[in-house]
């Protein structure tokens, strides 16, 4: 069976275009994601996130563009890519009707995997599921129904994961958890690729690809984002911040206030007019400034403070 050797990426794919009614909603889109990696898919709603998935495992052709999703061609082997590919939809796909152990073992049919019985009480254990195994998937909270899920698009041992806001509307604790479960798997060498609007997510993500009107803006390590954004930031600290926070936002070169706890981190790109500000407000003495190394999180919060609805209005306006 053909499969990516371990320095070979997993997915690999140039120019990948979309295009629907007049528009384009995914734009000449390359990508590059190392085996193994958890990849995050950052970007406002409509900006062509799904679609890009949907093309990369093969359950959509794209118009344009071309490249290799698991070794496979992902317009000539699209049914051999999805023999391999775990799809976590953002809509609970499963039946309500019935248990967990039935909703795995519907699933194991689907796939026709060999030992079917076996699988499933295996899937049941690894994702905590066990002790519930009889609930009707219909009653479960939307962290179990998540994890229902996470384990029915596992069942097959595929080697690529695609989750598509896998974590919308679940409570921190549960996302926590789901995450934890993503490392292990991305420890054991499956390939993770995850769209995502929370911070706590993106900040988990060993590569990023930010993304707005189809467009790939920003992509890299994780670690590299904060620099290709250039954001300039400055930590404050000091008496009575709800008001400075308020203050700050009128300032030159002022383009972000972010609280973290006691301290106020306040972003801009405009260096010197930053740096211009920060020097006048720091000459009054009422409040501690130090410059602080811009982290994923600042770079996350302006990313996405910029983007709007994409699609939302004919023209583009402040993408990212
Ligand atoms: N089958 C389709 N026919 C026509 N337009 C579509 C179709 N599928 C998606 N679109 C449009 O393409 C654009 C991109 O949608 P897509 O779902 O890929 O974005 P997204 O980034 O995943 O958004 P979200 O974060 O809201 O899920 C949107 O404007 C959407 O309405």
């Amino acid at each position: 069976m053909t499969s990516p050797a371990n320095g070979e990426p997993v997915i690999a794919v140039r120019g990948l275009t979309k295009v629907f009614g007049e528009r384009r909603v995914v734009d000449d889109f390359d990508i590059t994601v190392p085996r193994g990696a958890i990849y995050g898919f950052l970007g406002p709603n409509g900006s062509g996130k799904t679609t890009t998935i949907r093309m990369l495992c093969g359950l959509l052709t794209p118009d344009g563009g071309e490249g290799e999703c698991l070794g496979f061609d992902i317009r000539k082997e699209a049914e051999r890519i999805k023999e391999q590919v775990g799809y976590m939809t953002q809509k609970f796909s499963l039946y309500e009707d019935l248990s967990i152990r039935e909703n795995l073992d519907f699933i194991a049919r689907m796939y026709r995997i060999a030992d079917r019985r076996t699988r499933v009480e295996q899937a049941l254990e690894d994702l905590g599921l066990a002790d519930r195994a009889s609930q009707l998937a219909g009653t479960l909270s939307g962290g179990w129904k998540q994890r229902l899920a996470l384990a029915a698009c596992l069942i097959h041992d595929p080697k690529l994961l695609l989750l598509d806001e896998p974590t919308a509307g679940v409570d921190p604790k549960a996302r926590r958890d789901f995450w934890d479960e993503i490392r292990r798997l991305s420890a054991q060498g499956v390939t993770v690729l995850v769209s995502t609007h929370y911070m706590d997510e993106a900040v988990q993500c060993d590569f990023i690809a930010y993304i707005a009107y189809g467009k790939k803006l920003i992509d890299g390590p994780s670690a590299e984002i904060p620099e290709q954004v250039g954001l300039e930031t400055w930590r404050v600290e000091g008496p009575d911040l709800a008001a400075l926070e308020d203050r700050l936002r009128t300032e030159p070169g002022i383009e972000q206030v972010a609280r973290f706890g006691s301290v106020l981190h306040v972003s801009g790109t405009d260096k010197a007019a930053l740096e211009a500000t920060v020097e006048r407000l720091a000459a009054e003495g009422t409040h501690r400034w130090r410059r602080q190394v811009a982290g994923l999180e600042e770079a996350f919060i302006y990313l996405m403070a910029g983007a709007r609805d994409n699609f939302a209005r004919d023209k583009p306006q402040g993408a990212g």
